[in-house]
């Protein structure tokens, strides 16, 4: 980028920074019935723009076919009638959740007399930078309004006509509700140097930076990121099959983490599998992946078993496919598992099948990821399957939340103090 378009660009993000901070206090100080307005009012505004959206989505479309995006991630960019209504339908989801600001989340008395409560507060300005995802940008708008943070947008640049599109039914919604459109703000370009000027913190005005993506994103943060980070990153997850697993179990749950869709974070990428049962139950199950197209890539004692399996190597345990391959390793034993998943998991989700109670919960206890199964597929990574009406995410951060972000992952909280003329001796 020359200098004068980089100029152009910082004065355009700090504008929408500044206009953010006052969109953040407009919705604060708004009433839940306000903001559930907002939301309502986009739901509506989704709607009554479908042939627009869908419209944006074409060529977003005919955007990614050109740059020779792989099918997985064509698919999860695509937009058709059903999925604008599903978008719809999850605004009013989040519409309806229980207003997660101005709630007492304790309260005492001090000896002195002091009453103190811990009151939930929303966190701010949220700077989202996330993928080609389009009903994300829908997801991420409205969780900040219910929990009141004021967001700036960063879609992936193969979605941004959708997400322009999708953005305009939000500026609808805050303008029939009374609010500042500036509450939610959508990055209108492409250019990666507002991702710097994001992670930069736009002169502190960006109270929390969400980036959800995956390794070249990461890098970027690591290195560039002065404000505070809420990391949403790969998901390198792991399937074990312990020697306790029932064969059903096993088969069905391991199709279901791999292939149901294979770009998303929560999809397992490789399949430890215990030496007791390799023999048993590895051969079915390679045979079904490989009938729905799945390439897997095994260690030398997997391949003695599936002879079709090609070699795996040190990479293929430290990659994040997003596609349909799955590296499989015969383990001694649950501590090998785990202490695979240690080395090359990148914290995100990790699910065990057995039968076994005991080993389960060493799994659950020992295995330190933000999500750990036991007996269900690693694709019930997501906020909606948790309960949470949406989701920004999976955080794979340990503070300030772990897991599925929603609405109530979107707060703080502040203490109210309420004395009668105490002073501090
Ligand atoms: N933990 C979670 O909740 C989720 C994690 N993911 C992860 O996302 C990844 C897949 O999505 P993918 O599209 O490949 O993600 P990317 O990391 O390629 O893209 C995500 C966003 O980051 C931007 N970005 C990426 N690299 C850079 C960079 N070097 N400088 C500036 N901006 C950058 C992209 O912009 P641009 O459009 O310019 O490329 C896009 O807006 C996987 O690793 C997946 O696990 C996905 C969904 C949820
Ligand atoms: N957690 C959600 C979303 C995952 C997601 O968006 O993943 P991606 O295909 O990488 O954009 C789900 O499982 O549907």
């Amino acid at each position: 980028m020359d200098d004068q378009n980089a100029v152009s660009l910082t004065d355009l993000m700090t504008d929408m920074a500044a206009k953010a901070k006052l969109g953040a206090e407009a919705l604060r100080l708004a009433t839940p019935e306000t903001r559930t307005k907002a939301i309502l009012e986009a739901a509506k505004s989704i709607r009554r723009r479908e042939a627009q959206i869908l419209a944006a989505n074409q060529q977003d479309q005919q955007f990614a076919r050109d740059k020779g995006l792989t099918d997985a991630m064509i698919e999860r960019l695509i937009l058709n009638p059903a999925r604008v209504e599903a978008m719809a339908k999850g605004l009013e989801e989040v519409a309806e959740l229980p207003d997660p600001v101005g709630r007492e989340l304790a309260r005492w008395t001090r000896p002195n007399g002091l009453d103190i409560a811990r009151v939930s507060t929303p966190i701010g300005v949220i700077a989202i930078i996330y993928e080609s995802r389009p009903n994300v940008t829908a997801d991420a708008a409205a969780l900040c309004i219910r929990s009141s943070n004021a967001a700036i947008l960063r879609t992936g640049s193969e979605a941004l006509n959708s997400a322009l599109a999708i953005y305009a039914a939000f500026e609808d919604g805050l303008r029939a509700a009374g609010l500042p459109e500036t509450c939610v703000q959508l990055v209108p370009t492409s250019d990666r140097y507002a991702v710097g000027l994001i992670l930069g913190g736009l002169d502190k005005a960006i109270n929390l930076i969400i980036p959800r993506g995956g390794k070249s994103l990461v890098a970027r943060v690591q290195a560039e990121a002065r404000a505070p980070v809420l990391a949403h990153l790969e998901g390198l997850n792991h399937t074990y099959i312990h020697a306790a697993a029932d064969p059903k179990k096993a088969l069905e749950v391991t199709l279901n983490a791999k292939m149901r869709r294979v770009s998303v974070c929560g999809a397992t990428e490789t399949l430890l599998i215990d030496e007791a049962v390799a023999a048993k139950l590895l051969p079915p199950i390679a045979e079904a992946l490989e009938a729905r197209g799945c390439e897997l890539r095994g260690d030398d004692k997997a391949r003695a078993l599936v002879p079709s399996m090609s070699a795996a190597t040190e990479d293929d345990w430290r990659t994040e496919y997003l596609l349909p391959i799955l590296s499989v390793k015969v383990v001694k034993d649950e501590a090998e598992a785990i202490a695979h998943i240690k080395t090359y998991g990148s914290g995100h989700t990790e699910a065990i099948i057995t039968e076994d109670a005991k080993a389960a919960e060493t799994f659950l206890n020992e295995v330190d990821s933000a999500i750990v199964i036991w007996n269900a597929s690693t694709q019930y990574a997501d906020g909606g399957e948790f309960g949470f009406g949406a989701e920004i995410g999976i955080s794979t951060d340990r503070l300030h939340a772990r897991g599925p972000v929603g609405v109530e992952q979107l707060t703080t909280f502040k203490y109210v103090v309420r004395g009668d003329g105490q002073t501090r001796p």
